[in-house]
């Protein structure tokens, strides 16, 4: 993206003197935002107008598709929802950029040495004790949400996901998607025709899949996960009203063609448009996502407050204002979750740079009950409760195998007792990644729950959490989690194989008996970058990681994978150094692979 970022006018703590919350102490449902969003702009002739001119004469950006055409392609990108993308684009292009400047500053400070910590100037927020978000109430099919299923949208796993007997799936084009073009537009139709009960699908071998039922109120819930802010969509174009190119961003090409297409429909069948917002990293992130809301509610002729959002709470900076980002979104949000993978990824990117007192152990000995992850979960469940919000849980990676019953059976030990705690704790629901967990998962919370559809009157007074609990990630070690040299290696074997699967098109993968998916990837490979930079010596033999040990190591995973037709461990091999054993350290690594590895592959092709 290409807008120009003046940083000198929001400083590196823009917040503090910040109006945007100026409406603490009134009554919650009222608009007493600073922000710039009123129904006078609201693009009334937005479907009438045609595409790069309003019917006032008002220039307006253009959405043009550059990527290839597949069947059906035309029934998703019509000239309608392209002039509906490029009013979310003419409106938050600039902004996501600017926001995306602002969390590099804000990572910078950190890796400067300055600690993460609440803001003062959004104290009043906090204190407030009346507001409460919208929550479950007058959206229907979130009451209770007790075990949702995720997974990507391709036409199998969404049957499948919608006739697993969860109470809600989250449709996933985030951490468990490889964002190719036929992923990004065949699981909008998938999604489509879905929601109208059309939805049907015959794999290799002549299996037929079809929903158990053609009404969706039968069906779980559907909460949509667009991807993150930091994603561009390289197929689609966006030329702003001053003729300026550049590729438009995938959070709202994936939120504006969900909701344009099905929020009628939704709203006429019992539902609604639903989301999980993924990877925010400040209040002001939500604010955006709540503009955009307002914009799109108002182009779609749909109420202010029909929307729902589940803020995923997965980063560091974001854990410090939960509050805040209830508050931005009160009249959208139904809750948040903890994305505890995507927040490990956050502590580890934060604090990559502090030495040896910020190293976390091998990935697997770094549980939920760490102190400073159970920090992070107990002050989630009690800033939901206290504001109306249901808490919902996260992701166990351990995953059954139908041919492996020793497998199976511990999968179920281990997500059942992740299930407990987090029901014992007060979480309304959680997540689950394979449909043979759904039972497992729902019993622990039908031990707590009973009858009723959440706990989210259960209030937590007695946590007390501050930035010293959050930010105390050497208790991990302290009490006993070690670095080791298969610690070191499981990291480089688990990103080259993601890596590769994700270059292939696939977002989440089953890599020894453990879901891997964009998140636990990025663990994987920041975790060696980490432990590089840091001069961290394996405590089993007492060696140096070092670029050269790790290369070794490469080299010997590489050799014993397959180089078979279509795989592309070769390439995933290369965006593992640049990730991972260069000196600067991407934000993501799926930027770098999105443009220079998926874009224009095989799988990049209806
Ligand atoms: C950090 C985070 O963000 S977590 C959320 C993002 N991650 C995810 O959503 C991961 C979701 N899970 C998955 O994608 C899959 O479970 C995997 C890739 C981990 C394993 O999938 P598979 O190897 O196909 O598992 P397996 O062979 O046991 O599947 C058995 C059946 O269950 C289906 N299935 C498995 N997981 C799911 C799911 N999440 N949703 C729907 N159906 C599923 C499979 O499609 C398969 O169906 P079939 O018999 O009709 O072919
Ligand atoms: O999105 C979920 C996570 O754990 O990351
Ligand atoms: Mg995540």
């Amino acid at each position: 993206m290409t807008a120009t970022i003046d940083t000198r006018s929001q400083g590196t703590s823009p917040y503090d003197a910040d109006a945007g919350l100026a409406g603490i102490g009134t009554p919650p449902a009222s608009h007493l935002d600073s922000a710039p969003v009123s129904r006078s702009s609201a693009p009334s002739s937005l479907l009438g107008g045609g595409v790069g001119a309003s019917r006032t004469g008002t220039r307006r950006g253009v959405i043009t598709v550059t990527g290839p055409v597949g069947p059906r392609y035309s029934e998703i990108l019509t000239p309608d929802a392209l002039a509906f993308l490029a009013l979310l684009h003419d409106r938050f292009d600039a902004a996501r950029d600017e926001l995306i400047a602002q969390r590099q500053l804000r990572r910078q400070d950190i890796a400067d040495g300055s600690d993460p910590d609440f803001r003062a100037s959004t104290r009043p927020v906090r204190d407030d004790p009346h507001w409460r978000v919208a929550g479950s109430r007058h959206a229907p099919g979130l009451e209770d949400r007790r075990v949702e299923i995720t997974g990507p949208t391709d036409p199998k796993m969404t049957i499948n996901a919608l006739n697993s007997g969860a109470r809600c799936w989250l449709a996933d084009a985030e951490d468990a998607s490889s964002p190719t073009w036929p992923n990004v537009v065949e699981g909008q139709l998938a999604l489509h025709d879905a929601i109208r009960g059309t939805l049907s699908f015959t794999n290799e071998a002549g299996k037929e899949y079809t929903l158990r039922s053609a009404d969706i109120v039968d069906l779980p819930t559907i909460v949509f996960r667009p991807r993150g802010w930091h994603l561009d969509e390289a197929h689609l174009r966006y030329t702003d009203a001053n003729g300026i190119t550049s590729s438009a961003l995938g959070s709202l090409v994936d939120f504006g063609l969900y909701i344009f297409h099905n929020a009628a429909e939704l709203i006429a069948r019992g539902r609604g448009p639903y989301f999980y917002l993924p990877k925010l990293e400040g209040y002001k992130e939500a604010r955006l996502w709540n503009e955009v809301f307002e914009v799109a509610q108002d182009a779609l002729g749909i109420p202010r407050g029909t929307i729902r959002a589940t803020v995923l709470i997965e980063t560091l900076p974001a854990a410090f204002e939960m509050e805040e980002i209830l508050y931005e979104l009160r009249d959208h949000c139904a809750g948040l979750n903890a994305g505890r993978w995507d927040y490990l990824f956050s502590v580890i990117k934060c604090f990559r740079t502090r030495g040896d007192s910020y190293v976390l152990p091998d990935r697997a000995q770094v549980t939920m009950t760490a102190p400073f992850m159970r920090a992070y979960t107990e002050l989630l469940v009690a800033t939901c409760h206290k504001r109306g919000a249901h808490a919902i849980g996260g992701m166990s990676a351990f995953i059954p195998d139908r041919r492996n019953p020793e497998v199976t059976r511990q999968a179920f030990q281990q997500v059942a007792g992740d299930k407990k705690r987090e029901a014992g704790d007060g979480f309304d629901g959680t997540w689950v990644a394979h449909p043979d967990l759904i039972p497992v998962a729902e019993a622990e919370f039908d031990a707590v729950l009973g009858d009723a559809p959440n706990q989210v009157s259960r209030q937590l007074p007695d946590v007390a959490v501050g930035q010293h609990e959050l930010l105390d990630v050497a208790s991990a070690r302290r009490a006993g989690a070690t670095v080791t040299s298969a610690g070191l290696r499981s990291n480089v074997s688990v990103a080259v194989r993601y890596i590769d699967a994700w270059l292939r098109g696939t977002g989440a993968a089953a890599l020894d008996n453990l879901m891997e998916d964009a998140a636990t990837a990025e663990i994987s490979r920041s975790q060696v970058w980490q432990w590089i930079a840091s001069g961290t010596v394996t405590d089993d033999d007492q060696l140096l990681v070092t670029r050269e040990r790790v290369e070794a190591i490469l080299l010997d995973v590489v050799a014993t994978l397959p180089h078979d037709r279509g795989n592309r461990i070769d390439d995933a091999a290369a965006i593992f150094r640049a990730v991972a054993l260069e000196d600067d350290f991407p934000a993501f690594l799926t930027s770098p692979a999105y443009q220079g590895y998926l874009v224009g592959s095989p799988v990049d092709r209806p």
